[in-house]
């Protein structure tokens, strides 16, 4: 045996002792959340018992985050108990979830971040699908995108809210990196037609304009779908998608991180009919609507800012009942059940025809 044999024999018949201990660990694991499986069942009843918490995994990742000392980085470590976390949650109880397809979407991508790869993810053709197969029951929650960076508010996600009795469970953000992806081909010549949707068309403008300033640039419905046109028109044409759209289609990446802006993300809601509990690090979600009047928007805010909450997000949409009420879309810090936030919803409630409460939910940890 060489010298150099022999100093990794020494170190993988470490790495052989720890992977046992972890197996053994993982599997203690495991049963003592088998054990939770039957404590919730036999307090909450087979039916009705509520296998995912949200708020707790939360609680478990941020403790991963804040205990962690390397050399593995603080998301890394907490990708793994992600996924740690999924294995149990299926132990307990196989999770379905709803999600914007069809498949290799920007929105499977975030269904997988949140709920780890052992949840069972189905793709729906649109968001108004995946909230009717929450609602009915079909799926235990859903995924939909709520927000872009570059391109605002998904306006039609919103107004589902007002359609639907589904609270918000959670909510995941996301890192776009979109791609040139074609078949047959493994350079930028020949492309006469690029596909993708209207989105990402706007948020690759100033790459494509200076690439491809002359090529057709055809609008589709997601991603996805552009990546099966490439796919199915060979190498003529080009889709603008993500790596798991190249993956699934097995397409080239010709182009990589093609967006014009390097950190352009998305945020996904989670939609499911549960309350969710405190995690200590909480935001609310509300519609409001309001008569049209002068200053109506400035006392809707002066409640925020005399209880010093702050928003993370405001939208208007049109109003719901008749032309002179406005509807606004509220995001703010802090958790429905605090005493702060329960007064807060009491004031508001008062000064508005219609208050909602899409749901209390734990800030994105990953
Ligand atoms: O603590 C629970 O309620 C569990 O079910 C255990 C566990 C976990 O593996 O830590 C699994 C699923 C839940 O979503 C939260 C946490």
């Amino acid at each position: 045996m060489s010298e150099q044999e022999k100093e990794l024999k020494v170190l993988r018949d470490q790495i052989d002792s720890i992977d046992k201990q972890i197996h053994s660990l993982l599997n203690n694991r495991a049963r003592c959340a088998q054990q939770v499986a039957d404590v919730k069942e036999k307090y909450q009843g087979n039916q009705d018992a509520v296998f995912y918490r949200p708020e707790r995994e939360a609680q478990v990742l941020r403790r991963v985050m804040t205990r962690n000392e390397g050399p593995l980085a603080d998301k890394e470590v907490a990708r793994l108990f992600r996924e740690v976390m999924s294995v149990c949650l299926a132990l307990e109880k196989p999770m379905y979830i709803a999600f914007l397809g069809p498949e290799g979407t920007f929105t499977q991508q975030a269904a997988s971040k949140h709920f780890g790869h052992s949840a069972h993810c189905i793709p729906f053709n649109s968001s108004d699908e995946v909230f009717r197969e929450v609602e009915s029951g079909g799926a235990h929650y859903g995924v939909v995108p709520i927000e872009n960076s570059t391109e605002g508010m998904v306006h039609h996600t919103l107004d589902l809210f007002k359609r639907f009795n589904l609270k918000i469970c959670g909510e995941v953000e996301l890192l776009i990196h979109h791609h040139l992806l074609r078949a047959e081909a493994e350079d930028l010549a020949g492309i006469t037609r690029i596909y993708s949707p209207q989105q990402t068309l706007a948020q690759c403008r100033s790459w494509l304009d200076s690439h491809f300033p002359s090529v057709e640039r055809i609008p589709v419905s997601s991603n996805a779908e552009a990546a099966r046109l490439a796919l199915e028109q060979g190498s003529s044409a080009a889709a603008i998608a993500s790596d798991l759209a190249a993956d699934l289609y097995q397409l080239n990446i010709v182009a990589k991180n093609i967006d014009d802006q390097s950190d352009n993300s998305t945020r996904f809601l989670i939609i499911g009919d549960q309350e969710v509990g405190e995690s200590g690090q909480d935001k609310t979600s509300v519609l409001i609507s309001v008569r049209d009047k002068a200053g109506a928007l400035y006392k809707l805010l002066e409640h925020f800012q005399r209880h010093k909450i702050s928003l993370t997000r405001i939208e208007t949409r049109p109003g719901q009942q008749d032309a002179t009420n406005s509807m606004f879309y509220i995001d703010f810090e802090g958790h429905s059940v605090a005493p702060k936030i329960t007064r807060l919803l009491a004031e508001l409630e008062a000064e508005s025809t219609e208050l909602k409460l899409l749901g209390s939910y734990p800030v994105a940890v990953l």
